[in-house]
C-alpha cells in the first residue's frame, strides 16, 4: 500500500439505480416501491425541452410528498452545456425538503464542472440553513470525461458515485454502434474462422474503477438499452461487477431484479470468504502469512478480497 491509504468509498448499497423521467410523475410512487437502492429522477435526457419545467416541478413536489423508505433519493440535473442546470439546482435546493440526497451531474469534461456546481450547492445550502449535506454523483460520458477520469473522481469530497454513460460515451468517441452498452456486433477477434467477442466497454470501465477506488468514489455501471434482454444485462452487469463495480442502472423495472441478483454476492461466495478469513486466523495465531484453503493459495491479500465479500453481505443484512 502507497503512504497515502486507499480511501473508503461510501458504505452503503447501490446495487441498483432506478430512472424515470421527472416528466412521468406517475412513475414516481412506482419507483419508490421498488427494490432499487437509488432512485434517480431525471431531468435530463428522458425529458424533453418543453417539458423541462413542469418535470423540475414534478420532482420537487414528489420528493416532500413521496414515502423514499431507506433509498438514496438522487436528481439528475440538466447538463452544463444547457440553459436548465443552473435552475435545476437553484430550485431544488432552494424549494424541495431535506429528503433529497444527492445531486447527479451528466456530462462532466473536468474537475471544474463538478467545482461549478459544488459552489452554488454550498451557497444555497449556506442561505437556505439545509441541514443535509448534499451529496454529488458524476456520468463519465465524453471522450473529456473518460480522459480527465481522475481529476473529476478526486474533484470534491461531495463526490460519491461515478457511472459509466455507455449512450452517450459511444456518441462522444465517434463508435460505430447504437447499442447501449453490451456485445457489439462487429467487435471481434478472429482466429482460425471464428469469432471472438470482445468487450468496447471494457477500457472505460476500468479507468473508471481505478479512479474511483483511488479516492473513495462508488463506481457503477450505466444503462443496459435492450430492456428485453435478460442475458445480455446479466452478462454486462457480471462483467462490470467483476471489474470492481457496485451496481448498474435499470432504465425498466425488470431490470431492478436482474442488477440486485448480479451485485448480490451469492450465499456460496459469503460463505467461502467467511471461511478465508477463519482461516487465516487461524494462519496468523500460529504465525504464518499464508495457508492453503480448499486446495488453493490464501495470504494476507486474500484477507482484503474476502472482507469486500463480507463487508458487501452485512450492509444487505446477508
Ligand atoms: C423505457 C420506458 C419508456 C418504458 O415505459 P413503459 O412503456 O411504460 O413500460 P412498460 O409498459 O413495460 O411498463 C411496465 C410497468 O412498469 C411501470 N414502469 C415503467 N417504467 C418505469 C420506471 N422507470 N420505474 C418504475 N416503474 C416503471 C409502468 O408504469 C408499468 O406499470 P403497470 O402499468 O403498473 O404494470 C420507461 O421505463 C422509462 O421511461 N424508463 C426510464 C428512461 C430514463 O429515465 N432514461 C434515462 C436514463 S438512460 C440515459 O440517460 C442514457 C445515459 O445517460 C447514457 O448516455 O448512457
Ligand atoms: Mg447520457
Amino acid at each position: 500500500m502507497s503512504f497515502r491509504p486507499q480511501p473508503p468509498a461510501p458504505a452503503r448499497l447501490n446495487r441498483c439505480q432506478l430512472f424515470g423521467p421527472g416528466s412521468r410523475a406517475a412513475l414516481f410512487e412506482k419507483m419508490a416501491g421498488s427494490a432499487a437502492d437509488v432512485i434517480n429522477l431525471d431531468l435530463e435526457d428522458s425529458v424533453a425541452p418543453d417539458d423541462k419545467e413542469q418535470a423540475r416541478r414534478n420532482i420537487i413536489q414528489a420528493i416532500g410528498d413521496i414515502d423514499w423508505g431507506g433509498k438514496t433519493l438522487s436528481v439528475r440535473i440538466n447538463g452544463l452545456d444547457t440553459p436548465w442546470w443552473y435552475r435545476d439546482v437553484v430550485d431544488l435546493l432552494e424549494q424541495a425538503g431535506e429528503r433529497l440526497d444527492q445531486i447527479m451531474i451528466p456530462k462532466v469534461g473536468n474537475a471544474a464542472d463538478i467545482y461549478a456546481v459544488d459552489a452554488l450547492v454550498s451557497a444555497i445550502e449556506a442561505a437556505k440553513g439545509r441541514q443535509k449535506r448534499i451529496g454529488l454523483e458524476v456520468i463519465i460520458e465524453s471522450a473529456a470525461g473518460i480522459a480527465h477520469v481522475e481529476e473529476i473522481a478526486a474533484s470534491s469530497p461531495r463526490l460519491q458515485a461515478m457511472s459509466l454513460g455507455a449512450a452517450d460515451f459511444a456518441a462522444s468517441m465517434g463508435m460505430a454502434t447504437t447499442g447501449i452498452g453490451g456485445t457489439q456486433e462487429s467487435y471481434y477477434m478472429l482466429h482460425e474462422g471464428a469469432k471472438y467477442w470482445s468487450d468496447p466497454w471494457h477500457w472505460a470501465q476500468t479507468a473508471i474503477v481505478a479512479a474511483c477506488r483511488t479516492h473513495g468514489v462508488l463506481p457503477v455501471d450505466g444503462p443496459f438499452g435492450d430492456f428485453s434482454d435478460d442475458e445480455g444485462f446479466r452478462a454486462q452487469a457480471r462483467r462490470s461487477a467483476t471489474l470492481g463495480m457496485v451496481g448498474k442502472w435499470a432504465i425498466h423495472p425488470k431490470q431492478v431484479a436482474l442488477a440486485n441478483e448480479v451485485f448480490s454476492p451469492s450465499e456460496k461466495a459469503v460463505t467461502e470468504a467467511r471461511e478465508i478469513l477463519a482461516a487465516m486466523e487461524e494462519a496468523k495465531r500460529t504465525g504464518a502469512g499464508a495457508t492453503v484453503y480448499k486446495g488453493r493459495l490464501v495470504d494476507i491479500a486474500s484477507i482484503r478480497q474476502a472482507e469486500v465479500i463480507v463487508r458487501q453481505a452485512e450492509l444487505i443484512g446477508a
